[in-house]
């Protein structure tokens, strides 16, 4: 992110990868390492998932009041997945105008729209092994065991042509995994 005076250029960071990956224990790591660092702005996803079982950091809300607001163009991006809708919110707009990097995870399948949207945007995919995947969601515990089978079997998304993600591993120990991916934040503001 090049801000000059007068022209500040902000960014949309879409962190990706399959469930069970590490999406949003990493970006709780980096929100607490990068407090202080004002270029950055980690979003809060509105999600259709009953509340009394969030274990994450998303507003929840029921079908019908999300079908209204998405109605009324009050989402800067929304998709479905696992019967759920997922929305980021407009403010994701003004921040990229302030000129800083968004952060938010957001499915695979929702890139190609996001990059037609935001063209100063990067994707940042997080990678473990299935079987690791199938152990944290099952530590995690907020699926059903059908649930987590149909999770670990959902299909990926083509990354679209033109765009070059960094990879992240989180096969190993958080702390090594939350540097990672805050040298990969870093790196994108940097640039
Ligand atoms: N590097 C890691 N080592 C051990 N457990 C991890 C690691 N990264 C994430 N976890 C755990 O794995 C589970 C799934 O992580 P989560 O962030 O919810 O994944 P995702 O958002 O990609 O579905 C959580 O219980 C989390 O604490
Ligand atoms: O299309 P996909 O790339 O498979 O992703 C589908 C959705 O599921 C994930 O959210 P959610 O928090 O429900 O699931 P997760 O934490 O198990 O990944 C992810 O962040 C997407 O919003």
């Amino acid at each position: 992110m090049n801000a000059c005076a007068g022209s500040p250029l902000g960014a949309l960071v879409l962190v990706v990868g399959p469930s069970g990956v590490g999406k949003d224990t990493l970006i709780s790591g980096a929100r607490t390492a990068l407090e202080a660092d004002k270029r950055f702005v980690f979003v809060r996803r509105v999600v259709t998932r009953r509340a009394d079982i969030e274990l994450e950091d998303h507003d929840s809300m029921d079908h019908q009041q999300f079908a209204a607001l998405e109605a009324a163009g009050r989402f800067a991006l929304s998709w479905d997945a696992h019967g759920l809708r997922y929305g980021l919110p407009l403010s994701v707009d003004t921040d990229i105008a302030l000129g800083r990097v968004v952060v938010a995870n957001v499915s695979r399948h929702v890139i190609a729209e996001a990059r037609a949207k935001y063209p100063a945007c990067a994707v940042v995919m997080i990678c473990a092994e299935i079987s690791l995947r199938a152990e944290r969601l099952t530590r995690r515990g907020r699926e059903s065991r059908d649930q987590i089978t149909a999770r670990l079997a959902r299909e990926s998304a083509p990354v679209p042509a033109g765009i070059d993600p960094i990879i992240i591993d989180n096969s190993g120990s958080l702390a090594i995994g939350v540097t990672a991916f805050v040298m990969a934040l870093r790196k994108i503001a940097d640039e």
